[in-house]
C-alpha cells in the first residue's frame, strides 16, 4: 500500500528527511519514532505530495498511485478517498461552523458513496461513537471524539490507508487506549494499512509490527519493533527506550 525508495525532503537545501526505504503492506502497521524536529512529519506529509515549498525526491507510491508524478486529480481522488491522514488536533481541520453530521455527508457525496443517515449513523458507530455526536459542531467534541470521527470518516470514505500523525496525542490515556484497539481491530478486520508517527514508544510497542527510528532527518534503525525495542542497536534508540516513564 505504501512504497517509498530514497526519499530525501529538502526545505532550502537543508536536507530534513532522508528515508531509503519505507514499505506498508495491507493489514500492516509501521510506526516511525524519533524527538521532535527529527523528520517525522514531514516523511508523513511528503507521501501524499503535501509538504509545501519543499524539494522531495525518490520514489512515492500510495495505493499504487506514483505520488511525485500524479496529475493533481489522482492526487486529490488518493487523498480524500483511499489514503487519510489523521492529523494531531483534527478539529483545526475541521470547519467550525459545520455540524458534523453535514461535514460527513458533503465528503460522502463528494466521492460517491452511501451519503443516509443509516450509513453515517454506522459510519460513527463503528468507531465506538454515538450517532448523536453527528448533530454537534467541532468545539462541542473532545480531541479524542474528534480523531475517532476523523477515522469514520476515513472508513467510510473507503480508505485503505491511514496515516496518522500522534493519532492519540489530544486524548487521555484511557481513550488513547480505546483509540489504539480501535486501530489494531480495524487493520485486523479490514487489512487497513497504518502508518503511524509518534513520541511514543509504549504505544508503538503494543500496535507496531515494523519501527523506523529517525534523528535530525536520518532512519538510524529500522525493523521488527519487537526486536527494535527489545535489543535496540543505536544509541540514540537506547535513549528513547531509557526517557520512558
Ligand atoms: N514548511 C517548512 N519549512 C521549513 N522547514 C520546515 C518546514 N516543516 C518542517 N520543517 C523543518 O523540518 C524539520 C523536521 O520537522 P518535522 O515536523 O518533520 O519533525 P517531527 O519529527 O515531525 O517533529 P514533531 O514531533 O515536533 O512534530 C524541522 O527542523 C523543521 O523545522
Amino acid at each position: 500500500m505504501i512504497e517509498v525508495r530514497e526519499l530525501r525532503v529538502r526545505y532550502g537545501g537543508r536536507l530534513v528527511a532522508d528515508v531509503p526505504e519505507l514499505d506498508v503492506g495491507p493489514g500492516e502497521c509501521v510506526a516511525i519514532v524519533g524527538e521532535s524536529g527529527s523528520g517525522k512529519s514531514t516523511t508523513l506529509l511528503s507521501l501524499l505530495g503535501l509538504t509545501e515549498n519543499a524539494e522531495v525526491s525518490g520514489e512515492i507510491r500510495v495505493c499504487g498511485v506514483d505520488v511525485r508524478t500524479a496529475s493533481p486529480r489522482a492526487l486529490r481522488g488518493l487523498r480524500g478517498a483511499r489514503a487519510a491522514l489523521v492529523m494531531q488536533s483534527p478539529q483545526a481541520a475541521l470547519s467550525p461552523a459545520t455540524r458534523l453530521g453535514v461535514l460527513m455527508r458533503r465528503a460522502l457525496k463528494l466521492h460517491g458513496r452511501d451519503a443516509g443517515e443509516q450509513a453515517m449513523a454506522r459510519a460513527v458507530a463503528a468507531v465506538m461513537l454515538d450517532p448523536e455526536i453527528l448533530r454537534r459542531y467541532p468545539h462541542e467534541v473532545s480531541g479524542g471524539q474528534a480523531q475517532r470521527f476523523a477515522i469514520a470518516l476515513a472508513l467510510a470514505l473507503g480508505a485503505e490507508v491511514i496515516l496518522a500523525d500522534e493519532p492519540t496525542s489530544a486524548l487521555d490515556v484511557t481513550v488513547q487506549a480505546e483509540v489504539v484497539a480501535l486501530l489494531c481491530r480495524l487493520r485486523a478486520e479490514r487489512g487497513l494499512a497504518l502508518l503511524l508517527v509518534s513520541h511514543d514508544l509504549a504505544l508503538v510497542s503494543t500496535i507496531a509490527d515494523r519501527v523506523l527510528v529517525m534523528k535530525d532527518g536520518a532512519v538510524v534503525e529500522s525493523g521488527p519493533a519487537a526486536t527494535v525495542l527489545a535489543e535496540p542497536a543505536h544509541p540514540y534508540t537506547r535513549e528513547l527506550l531509557e526517557a520512558l516513564p
